[in-house]
């Protein structure tokens, strides 16, 4: 990962062709990394033989460039000329604007016979189509020792003389292999690329250049456009006196070498005018938004925006490629947790995820202002925000777990302009199924890949009784199509499964229809739902396990308190009981009661659990949970907590795993369709920790170890676990880390930001010892 020193490349000679900016801070940070004769303050072959010099060399057409380059120190030497350079060469940078680049392509393929026999070949070029074209033309075919390459990074400045060293650190450089590339030959490039300081990324040639046209070439066409409109507006540029921030945050990019931008529109003009196309349609929205004085629509805008802009900044550790390339290379994240660690202080987890998701959704059905604390700002519930926003909805926020939705009544909502994308959510994708049946217009739901697995009959098949039009993608799996001014019919249903999400759904829809829509769980489920919608003013009516509510009402807004998540309370609270010497304190954790499972167990189970300060925060039960060591004995989980524990089972299972004794659990077949198939998961990840273990259709039996006196020694070995990205899965063997005898490292661990941001650095503040890798193989 970025930051983390690198080697410098271990190359015979490095030439780069095209002396500038870029090419100069290449050779700049190769310097500093300790790269030949003018090694700097890293490594190098100091200690021991220094072997034959290392060299980096220049070409470059303006002799007073390489002359510079020398004088600098950059360089041990240059020449105006292609073929007097190449000679024993063994890696080739073409650092020359794009247009250029086919004639030194020519030129190249002319006198490589000189260069070492593994000469390697790369460019820097901010696109990559067009580059490869030239290739092509002047090789007859993609040479297999030849990587297309493009550092993310530079400067509104230009030449060697503005030459800087740090230029790449931190930065992203995106590498574009064919399917043939000689794998040796990409690695030699990362390793150029990470001498430098640099994250090294792949993907594709057209990906690079859609990507890019959006965000680099795009906006510096409108800065180069916004400043040459003013500056013609005012021929003697009285404007620019009077310019404040705002003008020269967003124009500084105007000033960048208009050669190199020249060629960069003219090769890939395609990418950038599809680019200008959506943004134009964007433009012309919010014209139409400022010319009707429509301040809805304009704080709809600005606030998907804003809350945009900082979400991507949180998100991406202020790059602007992380989350593109995340959603491609979906979970390359991983932990690295150490043996044993402590679990002491006291803490406040996240807020809770079902919570957050309802308040969204009935914020914006409802009428008035809803002002939300303590929201979860995950990628799940920020998702579930989005969609509203996409169909019109007014929402300031999140700012520090606040928010603000202007709500626009059961009838308000708009049709979003595309998909409407609730990301590894089930909750939201079976809620949204039974909200938007009841809209006037189409929607389509889509999550990522995980939630593309998982089963959506289970809303499809109760909502078509109602009289709603749902399509599904084969075996009832998303994404669903759903098809509005469909009048809906209330219904009976007897749930099949006891499930919150399908009871929650049937609710919401039955808001919009007529009669009465009744739903019969067949054990109690969580009932957020029914609690917030009674918070809003709309009757819920329960007589045993039946819950209903007449169509036709209205909501009403009003505040809402989101406490702690107890799904994320419970793995701290494993954490605590499974650790000789714990003591900790999770504030402010929702105790609904059909959330409890988790609380219920560890108490059979043997934890020192206590509940402090309980109260109540907007119609929901809330305490501090204290927990101190206590050795745990293996029990047989009752049927009946299951449900109430549905998504604390993982965490359970490591419980179970440091316990004497066997733990059963059985009735949870419900685990082999969230995220991940959890029971299979579990098993695999315990099987490779070594814990006993027997798999079931419907659960598991989990053999734990006897502790012992003292209770100290470790309880299982470490190893490599797959959570399948499943965020439940990671965080489950994070904490297995604090008895293990050795390291765990968790693969595909980006999704523990779906339900709980900032898991490692609680993780680490209760004293834990992890950290996180992203995966560069
Ligand atoms: O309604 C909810 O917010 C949830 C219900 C549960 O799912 P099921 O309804 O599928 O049991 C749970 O696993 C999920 O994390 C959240
Ligand atoms: C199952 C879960 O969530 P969802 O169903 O919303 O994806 C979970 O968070 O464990």
């Amino acid at each position: 990962m970025a930051g983390i020193v690198k080697p410098p490349p271990d190359e015979r000679r490095i030439l780069i062709v095209g002396l500038g900016l870029i090419g100069g801070s290449l050779a700049a940070a190769l310097r500093v990394s300790g790269y030949g004769r003018h090694a700097g303050r890293h490594h190098n072959d100091d200690a021991g033989d220094p072997g034959p010099a290392k060299h980096i060399l220049a070409c470059d057409p303006d002799a007073s460039e390489i002359a510079r380059g020398i004088e600098m120190g950059l360089i041990d030497g240059g020449d105006t000329r292609l073929e007097a350079l190449v000679e024993g060469v063994s890696l080739v940078v073409l650092a020359v604007p794009v247009l250029a680049m086919e004639a030194v392509m020519a030129q190249l393929a002319a006198c490589l016979d000189r260069a070492a026999p593994d000469v390697v070949v790369t460019d820097v070029g901010s696109t990559k189509v067009a580059i490869r074209q030239a290739v092509v033309a002047a090789f007859g075919r993609m040479p297999t020792n030849l990587v297309l390459g493009h550092p993310i990074a530079g400067s509104e400045k230009s030449g060697v003389a503005a030459s800087d060293a740090g230029l790449y650190a931190h930065h992203k450089v995106i590498l574009t292999p064919e399917d043939d590339t000689d794998p040796t030959a990409t690695a030699r490039v990362r390793a150029l690329w990470e001498a430098c300081g640099a994250e090294v990324l792949e993907m594709g040639v057209a990906r690079h250049d859609q990507v890019l046209a959006r965000t680099s070439h795009l906006p510096h066409l409108l800065a180069f456009s916004l400043v040459d409109t003013l500056a013609r507006q005012d021929e003697r540029l009285e404007i620019f006196r009077y310019a404040a921030g705002g003008f020269r945050d967003f124009t500084r990019i105007a000033g960048s070498d208009p050669v190199m931008w020249r060629d960069i529109f003219i090769a890939n003009r395609d990418a950038v005018l599809a680019a200008l196309d959506d943004f134009e349609a964007g433009v012309e929205r919010l014209r139409g938004a400022v010319e009707r004085g429509d301040s809805d629509a304009m704080l709809a805008i600005f606030d998907r925006a804003s809350h945009a802009r900082h979400y991507f900044e949180s998100l991406l550790n202020q790059t602007s490629y992380q989350a593109e390339y995340q959603m491609q290379q979906h979970g390359k994240l991983r932990y690295r947790v150490s043996p044993g660690g402590g679990v002491t202080g006291r803490i406040r987890v996240p807020g809770d995820k079902s919570i957050s998701h309802r308040s969204i959704m009935l914020g914006a059905l409802a009428e008035g202002v809803t002002e939300i604390k303590g929201f979860l700002e995950g990628e799940d519930s920020l998702a579930t925000l989005q969609a509203f926003r996409e169909m019109g909805v007014a929402i300031e926020g999140p700012h520090q777990g606040r928010v603000t939705v202007h709500g626009v009544g059961l009838h308000g909502l708009k049709a979003p302009s595309g998909s409407l994308y609730v990301g590894n959510a089930g909750t939201a994708m079976r809620l949204f199924a039974g909200l938007l049946a009841g809209q006037a217009f189409d929607t389509e739901l889509i999550g990522d890949a995980s939630l593309t697995k998982r089963p959506m009959n289970r809303v499809a098949e109760p909502l078509r009784a109602m009289g709603a039009a749902i399509d599904t993608a084969e075996g009832g799996r998303p994404p669903l199509h759903i098809h509005g001014g469909r009048p809906l019919k209330g219904i009976t249903y007897n749930m099949p499964m006891a499930s919150a999400q399908v009871k929650s759904c049937l609710l919401l829809a039955g808001l919009y229809a007529e009669g009465e829509t009744r739903v019969r769980e067949p054990a109690p489920t969580r009932d957020h739902t029914e609690r917030m919608l009674q918070g809003f003013g709309y009757a819920v009516h329960r007589e045993g396990d039946t819950c209903w509510l007449q169509g036709g009402g209205r909501l009403a807004a009003a505040p809402i308190d989101v406490p702690s998540d107890i799904s994320s309370a419970t793995f701290f609270l494993v954490a605590a009981a499974i650790t000789p010497g714990a003591d900790l304190v999770l504030e402010h954790v929702g105790i609904n009661p059909t959330r409890i499972g988790a609380i219920n167990i560890l108490t059979l189970m043997g934890a020192d659990l206590r509940l402090e300060n309980a109260h109540e925060v907007g119609g929901e039960p809330v305490a501090d949970l204290h927990i101190r060591y206590a050795p745990l004995k293996g029990i047989d989980i009752p049927v009946s907590q299951v449900p109430l524990a549905i998504d604390e089972f993982p965490a359970l299972f490591i419980a179970a795993a440091n316990a004497e004794g066997t733990t059963r659990l059985r009735g949870a077949e419900e685990l082999r369709v969230k995220e991940s198939d959890r029971l299979q998961a579990m098993a695999n990840g315990l099987a490779t920790l070594g814990v006993k273990h027997v798999l079931h259709q419907d659960g598991i039996d989990i053999v734990g170890r006897s502790s012992g006196p003292g209770g100290e020694s470790a309880r299982y070995g470490g190893g490599r676990i797959d959570s399948l990205g499943d965020h439940r899965i990671a965080m489950a063997f994070t904490i297995a880390a604090l008895r293990a005898g050795d390291e765990i490292i968790i693969d595909d661990c980006a999704n523990v930001a779906t339900s709980f941001p900032g898991f490692i650095d609680l993780a680490r503040r209760v004293g834990m010892i992890l950290e996180e890798q992203q995966e560069v193989s």
